[in-house]
């Protein structure tokens, strides 16, 4: 057994170092020209920094969740309003108030979010911006509260140790702290566990929630969070102009906001920052430009410009930057290091389990080999007039390999679909270890211990091969959002074990040279692998294989084979759907054949090579379907 102990550290962390001394050189680069800058200058950079708090919300929302908010506007509003007024009308300090209004927009953005998340792409935003538009119309009616449309002015500014921030330059000094913290708690959420399962959800929510991932929690934590970024800095910008009137959070401003993220590059935090920055100089530079350039004229421009960006630089300019970057050190370094695809597609398994992976195995109760681990009874499953599994019953024991096989449409995938919890029975029941899972949503069932791979690859293509196993070890452990704001020691101690088990996992199926490997970059057969030590994060119980040997070369096939074999010895249940027979024959402890959605055979591979019933099934559908004979090479295992 190879101990986990002396496996390298990843290298996709590598980076952060060296981005943790450029963002402090930033920070004192921020600090200086606060010292020197004049007035006029001064509080173009404070309207850059309070809209930089805004759009980092913004990236981690959209960028990372891919959930497109126009409400932003609204929340920003929401918290510089329930500022003024506990100051004003309460006198409450400003500083609590600044807290209070966070608070007010985190439960606000809660409420809102649970019903308006449940909506998706376009019809989110459509949520959001009626949200905006309701928000904006209350601020300007509610004359008894906000001072209808002329505001009301007279707020209080920040002090602190007798220290009040009433000038450009005071605003700015607090405003750069400010926004580093932020800056820093956005960082720390981008890098950790709750970004990773972000943006698997945003590659694919159906397989984040066969990962176990909780998807609609995750993106409601994400919508709150923010909101919360926005409430700050709404409630500090109320503080440093002392007034306080509906024109600055209007629907141009979410507009503004979202080109901000978008110009810098939605999935960076330094590109949220750079978007605020250019935008905003850009909107100045206009205005002193054209006079009359205000209102409707902004909008179309900002409009344009997320539409023009969106479809020619989707990366925005971070994106642009980090490419010209990495296309500068690989011309510096000869293009040594260019060459390196032209490896086997499923190059040859580890020999050795990880030690953690056999103990939490042998922890596990489905050790016990014998005892039926799934239980399918009386299983149907129609779609409108088709039926596609009738009155279905199948028992799979620990320990052992149920091939489930028949011809194309006969209800493979959509038996494992209605375990994995993809799809609810029409009737009959499914348990699994003790519990019902028919009808349950993936992600619990994920969580029991079902872990699956799917028939067309299911990887999250935009994400390193370490990332996507990671997102399978952190979907049960790891820290919730909060941890991973402060991301302490401990926190990530936590991280860096995760992260040796994923690196152990990669090696365990081949793919130990591939730890920063985007997981869309490889070909078939190492997407295939990657899909198994993803799975094989989740700790499985019960592992459903759909189709795992289609698109692998007989070398690739008889490696996964040797791989399915190991798995097996660790105790864990394999339901394996496959239309490569010889595949099946020398895997399979047992079979069940499935024809038009029922089981026509079950039993041993001897057996049902001889069964009537199956061959005739088998026979019929190529008769039927010339594909199936190419699709079926081993049909020769059938009736021979
Ligand atoms: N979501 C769905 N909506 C409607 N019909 C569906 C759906 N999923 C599957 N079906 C139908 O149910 C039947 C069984 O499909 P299923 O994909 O489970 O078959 P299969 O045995 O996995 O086939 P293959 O070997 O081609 O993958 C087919 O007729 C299919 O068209």
């Amino acid at each position: 057994m190879v101990s986990s102990a002396n496996s390298k550290a990843p290298f996709h962390v590598a980076g952060v170092a060296r981005n943790d001394l450029l963002a402090l050189l930033a920070f004192l680069v921020a600090l200086a020209a606060t010292g020197v800058l004049g007035a006029y200058h001064l509080t173009i950079l404070n309207f850059v920094l309070l809209r930089a708090i805004v759009v980092l919300g913004l990236v981690l929302l959209t960028g990372y969740t891919g959930q497109i908010s126009f409400g932003q506007a609204a929340f920003v509003g929401i918290g510089a309003y329930t500022s003024a007024i506990l100051t004003t009308r309460y006198d409450i300090s400003p500083w609590l108030a600044l807290i209070a209004a966070m608070l007010l927009v985190g439960i606000l953005a809660a409420l809102v979010g649970l019903p308006l998340l449940q909506l998706e792409g376009h019809y989110l935003a459509l949520g959001t911006l009626a949200f905006g538009l309701i928000v904006y119309t209350g601020m300007l009616e509610w004359h008894s509260l906000t001072g209808g449309p002329s505001g009301f002015s007279g707020i209080p500014a920040f002090s602190i140790l007798g220290i009040t921030f009433d000038t450009p330059r005071a605003n700015a000094y607090l405003l750069v702290v400010i926004t580093a913290l932020v800056t820093w708690v956005a960082r720390n959420v981008a890098h950790g566990r709750i970004s990773r399962q972000a943006r698997a959800v945003r590659d694919s929510q159906i397989t984040a929630e066969c990962l176990g991932v909780g998807t609609a929690s995750l993106k409601l934590r994400m919508f709150v969070l923010a909101a919360v970024f926005a409430a700050l800095s709404g409630g500090l910008y109320v503080h440093l102009i002392r007034f306080v009137n509906p024109a600055p959070f209007d629907f141009l401003y979410s507009v503004e906001l979202l080109t901000m993220a978008v110009v810098g590059g939605l999935t960076s935090i330094w590109g949220g920052l750079l978007g605020a920055a250019v935008l905003t100089v850009l909107t100045e530079a206009l205005r002193s430009a054209v006079p009359g350039a205000t209102g409707e004229v902004q909008l179309v421009l900002f409009g344009a410009l997320l539409v023009v960006m969106l479809i020619f630089w989707p990366s925005g300019l971070a994106g642009g930057i980090t490419r010209a970057y990495h296309w500068i050190t690989t011309q510096m370094r000869g293009r040594s290091n260019s060459a390196g695809t032209e490896s086997p597609a499923l190059p040859r398994v580890a020999e050795t389990i990880p030690d953690w992976l056999t103990q939490s195995m042998e922890g596990s109760p489905s050790g016990v080999a014998g005892e039926p681990l799934l239980r399918v009874a009386g299983l149907t499953c129609r779609f409108g007039g088709l039926v596609a599994l009738r009155q279905l019953d199948l028992t799979v024991p620990s320990n052992r390999l149920l091939a489930v096989i028949g011809p194309n449409g006969a209800g493979k995938t959509t038996l494992f679909n209605v375990i994995s919890g993809l799809l609810a029975p029409t009737s009959g029941t499914v348990e699994f270890a003790g519990h019902q899972i028919g009808g349950t949503r993936p992600a619990p069932i994920a969580r029991l211990g079902v872990a699956r791979t799917f028939q067309n690859v299911e990887v999250f293509p935009r994400m390193t091969c370490l990332e996507n196993v990671l997102v399978a070890l952190e979907a049960e452990q790891g820290p919730g959002v909060l941890a991973s704001m402060i991301r302490l020691p401990r926190v990530r101690a936590v991280e860096r074990e995760l992260e040796e088990q994923a690196s152990d996992l990669l090696r365990f199926v081949g793919l130990a040279d591939h730890a920063s490997t985007l997981a869309g970059d490889l070909p078939l057969g190492q997407q295939r692998a990657l899909e198994l030590a993803r799975a094989m994060a989740q700790r499985p119980r019960l592992l459903l294989l759909d189709e795992p040997a289609s698109g692998l070369n007989p070398s690739e096939r008889a490696e996964l084979a040797r791989l399915i074999r190991t798995l097996r010895e660790l105790g864990i249940a394999i339901m394996l759907v496959e239309h490569d027979m010889e595949f099946v024959m020398n895997l399979a402890d047992e079979i069940a054949v499935l024809n038009y959605g029922e089981k026509i055979a079950e039993g041993p591979p001897a057996t049902i090579q001889r069964d009537p019933a199956v061959i005739a099934a088998y026979l019929g559908d190529t008769l039927d379907d010339g594909q199936i004979q190419q699709t079926n090479p081993g049909l020769k295992g059938i009736g021979a």
